[in-house]
């Protein structure tokens, strides 16, 4: 392993992986195949996006080709809209036209959009072939791990989907350099969830840090991905599928997939429409009788990190409430909150009344300066 190269591994038995993150990785992504034994005879697929493809495409290219590998690279436009049945339908024609088979593989190099919608062209062509993820986003450290690949529909973010687990995971820092600063902070906002729901010391250690990690300071940046991959690791070996533990992932994420879906996949980031997400849920734990100062601290992380936390005026409270009937957090007649107790740790409820949800969206409207 190269110095400063770090490593974690995603335990799931046969299926357990390495995530391996470090600096000048792209280059020798062939090494890490022929490592791994991934057949030489079996046409590679690189899915990439319109802004990535340019930065970095071709040095994957080079470094599979010399190790022997047949590539070729299918761009998608960037942006979640990409995330589509119509562009899965592209990607499996241009997965036949590259003639590959059964032992082929997909790889995704990209933010969560390509690692989601790459995912999941990799679990559903022929039922199924092998898989990497190639990072190029701060938020993709959350993306590339444990298998979710989805893409969505225009009622419910992540509605079409699976669950397929890549063979490793190389996250190669020196992408990150290139990354527009709406897009680092919107990155940020989920490495400070695997701090909110898991590790309050992490939280404090964001909060510290908070402008060597805008800066994009290589060690900070570094360590932060490192913990943030932590904490999904351990979470995702224990509950692969989502069938307890998993869901607490979910922080921030009942409120914001739906601010997501109701602004048309483009008016709010991922990243941002979550930590809005995740202040609504943090004033919801004050309605179960948890400190009110978890709301305000919240508040005041996402705010230092330039994150919004106010839901724009152009999402209508009632639209937002339906849209999260249609999430898969919606089970049973019952919306699933994941609720923090304390900065640090958290708990799901199923048993939030909606009257409080209507009073919560209401209260986080632009302009509104409460808590
Ligand atoms: N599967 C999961 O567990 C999981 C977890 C979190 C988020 N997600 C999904 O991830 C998606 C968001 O991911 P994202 O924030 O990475 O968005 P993204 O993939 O759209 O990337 C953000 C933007 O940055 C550009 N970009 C990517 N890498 C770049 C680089 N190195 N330099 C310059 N530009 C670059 C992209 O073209 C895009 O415009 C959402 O669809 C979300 O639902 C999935
Ligand atoms: O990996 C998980 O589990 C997560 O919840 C991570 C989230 O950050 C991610 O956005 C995920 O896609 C949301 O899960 P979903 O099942 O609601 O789509
Ligand atoms: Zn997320």
């Amino acid at each position: 392993m190269a110095a400063g190269t770090r490593e974690l591994t995603v335990d799931l038995g046969e299926r357990s992986y390495p995530i391996i993150i470090g600096t000048g990785l792209i280059a020798q992504t062939g090494k890490y195949f022929l490592d791994r034994g991934f057949p030489i005879k079996s046409p590679i697929l690189l899915i990439t996006d319109s802004s990535v493809v340019d930065l970095y495409a071709e040095k994957v290219e080079e470094s599979l080709a010399a190790a022997g590998y047949s590539v070729t690279t299918a761009v998608v436009p960037s942006g979640e809209s990409s995330k589509s049945l119509e562009m899965l339908d592209e990607l499996v024609g241009a997965a036949l036209q590259a003639g590959l088979d059964r032992k082929s593989t997909v790889i995704a190099l990209g933010g969560g959009v390509v690692g989601d919608l790459a995912g999941f062209v990799a679990a559903s062509y022929m039922r199924g072939v092998r898989f990497v993820q190639m990072p190029t986003t701060i938020l993709a450290h959350d993306s590339s791990v444990g298998g979710k690949v989805a893409v969505n529909h225009r009622l419910a973010k992540n509605i079409i989907g699976a669950f397929h687990q890549p063979e490793f995971v190389l996250y190669d820092l020196d992408t990150l350099a290139s990354l527009p600063m709406r897009e680092v902070r919107a990155g940020l906002s989920e490495v400070i969830k695997h701090g909110l729901i898991w590790n309050e010391e992490f939280v404090k250690w964001c909060d510290t840090n908070a402008s060597a990690l805008l800066a994009l300071e290589p060690e900070a940046l570094g360590y932060a991905l490192y913990e943030g991959c932590k904490v999904k690791s351990i979470v995702v070996s224990r509950d692969e599928r989502e069938n307890d533990l998993r869901a607490i992932l979910n922080l921030g994420h009942t409120i914001g997939h739906a601010l997501e879906a109701v602004g048309g996949y483009g008016e709010l980031l991922h990243g941002e429409a979550i930590a809005i997400g995740m202040v609504g849920s943090a004033r919801l734990a004050a309605k179960f009788g948890y400190s009110p100062d978890i709301a305000v601290e919240t508040e005041r992380i996402f705010r230092k990190f330039g994150l919004p936390v106010r839901i724009p005026s152009s999402l209508s409270t009632d639209e937002i409430m339906s849209a999260m009937l249609h999430d898969k957090k919606f089970s049973e007649g019952k919306m699933v909150f994941v609720v923090p107790t304390a900065i640090g740790s958290v708990e799901i409820r199923n048993d939030v009344p909606s009257a409080w949800v209507t009073e919560i969206v209401d209260g986080l409207r632009e302009g509104d300066e409460q808590p």
